[in-house]
């Protein structure tokens, strides 16, 4: 995926020795989601970048500036780290930049970030970043300001026109939005593929199995889902087709859990997933979670929910909406 001959890396400190000497394009945001803007955005550098023999990297922040500022419990995200930077890489960046956005950040104005960023650690010759592009200390810096550096500094400023889907803004907050509201197929139109959580399994507290539902559960490393409910999902990542399955996203209310899980239950299929990397794909919302009263009830309902998933799944194509991104 990355230009021939460079070796994808990654890094997290906005100072340090030069890793492009040779010129680079650069590519900024915060890419919450990889939505269709995103991937317009990426595509575009990526082209100009491989044009000119030059690496892509694209910069971001860890954490986001969103959870970074909000005052106690962290604003929803769609995509976790990880998937962030493998779906960087499979859009073709060389090297990405997940830059501790911390309180000497929010300090920085934006000729500090320029001058350490994006010249000194990257030698830019070329920033593509979206039209409302904003950055440095009380989001000083905009898409003029940036022009005006690049031409004392050498590079280029491209910004990109929003992309829009029957009219509507694409956006990581609109996306977000349709989440909540239990829209998964108009947020699959933004993404550009149904929205989707990959992650490692963990081991639970092994319940699931006595009451006849097994789950394989990702956590979410204290950061908070897009979304809660109960779902139709395909689970990717087990064999080589999707698997149908029925899905609760929360903190289980009954069992009195606390942090966000994803628990994804695989129908006829029984094997061990404990350490694989699998993704959970979302094809349509059952309900909300609730608090039962006991187990018995609680199970009662899974029966239901399950059935609800294999009557939707049987409609559903396992593939249609996926990218080659995931
Ligand atoms: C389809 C499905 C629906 C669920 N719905 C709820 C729910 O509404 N409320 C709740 O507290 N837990 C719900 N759960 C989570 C169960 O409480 C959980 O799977 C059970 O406690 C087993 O946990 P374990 O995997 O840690 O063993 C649901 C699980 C599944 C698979
Ligand atoms: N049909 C299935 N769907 C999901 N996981 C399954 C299934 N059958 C077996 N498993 C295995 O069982 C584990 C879940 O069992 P469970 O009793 O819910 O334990 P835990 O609390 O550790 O998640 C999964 O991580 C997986 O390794």
């Amino acid at each position: 995926m990355t230009a021939p001959g460079v070796d994808f890396r990654l890094f997290r400190d906005i100072d340090g020795v030069p890793l492009c000497p040779s010129g680079s394009v650069v590519c900024i945001g915060a890419f919450d989601g990889l939505h269709l803007g995103h991937r317009a955005l990426i595509e575009a550098a990526r082209a100009s970048a491989r044009a000119r023999g030059l690496p892509l990297v694209v910069l971001s922040f860890e954490p986001l500036p969103r959870e970074f500022f909000a005052q106690g419990a962290k604003p929803p995200r769609l995509v976790l780290p990880r998937t962030k930077i493998d779906g960087l890489a499979r859009l073709g960046a060389d090297v990405v930049g997940l830059l501790r956005f911390n309180a000497a950040m929010t300090r920085m104005t934006p000729e500090q970030f320029v001058a350490r960023a994006v010249m000194a650690r990257l030698a830019a010759r070329e920033v593509w970043v979206g039209r409302d592009f904003r950055f440095g200390h009380g989001r000083a810096g905009d898409v003029g300001a940036l022009r005006t550096m690049g031409a004392r500094a050498g590079f280029s400023v491209h910004a990109i026109e929003d992309v829009t889907i029957n009219g509507e803004r694409v956006s990581s907050s609109r996306i977000r939005q349709a989440l909540v509201a239990g829209e998964l197929d108009h947020a699959a139109r933004l993404l550009g593929r149904r929205y989707a959580i990959d992650g490692r399994v963990v081991r639970g507290a092994q319940l699931g199995r006595r009451l006849g539902y097994p789950t394989a559960n990702l956590r979410f490393g204290g950061k908070t889902p897009a979304l809660s409910g109960i779902y139709a999902t395909f689970v990717h990542g087990v064999g080589d087709s999707p698997r149908a399955s029925v899905s609760s996203l929360g903190t289980r209310p009954t069992v009195n859990g606390r942090e966000p899980l994803l628990e994804a239950h695989l129908f006829d299929f029984d094997g061990d997933l404990y350490g694989r990397r699998i993704e959970v794909e979302f094809v349509a919302k059952l309900r909300e979670e609730l608090k039962f009263d006991d187990l018995d009830a609680m199970v009662e309902q899974i029966h239901r929910d399950a059935d609800d998933a294999r009557r939707v799944l049987g409609a559903a194509a396992a593939t249609a909406l996926r990218q080659p991104v995931f």
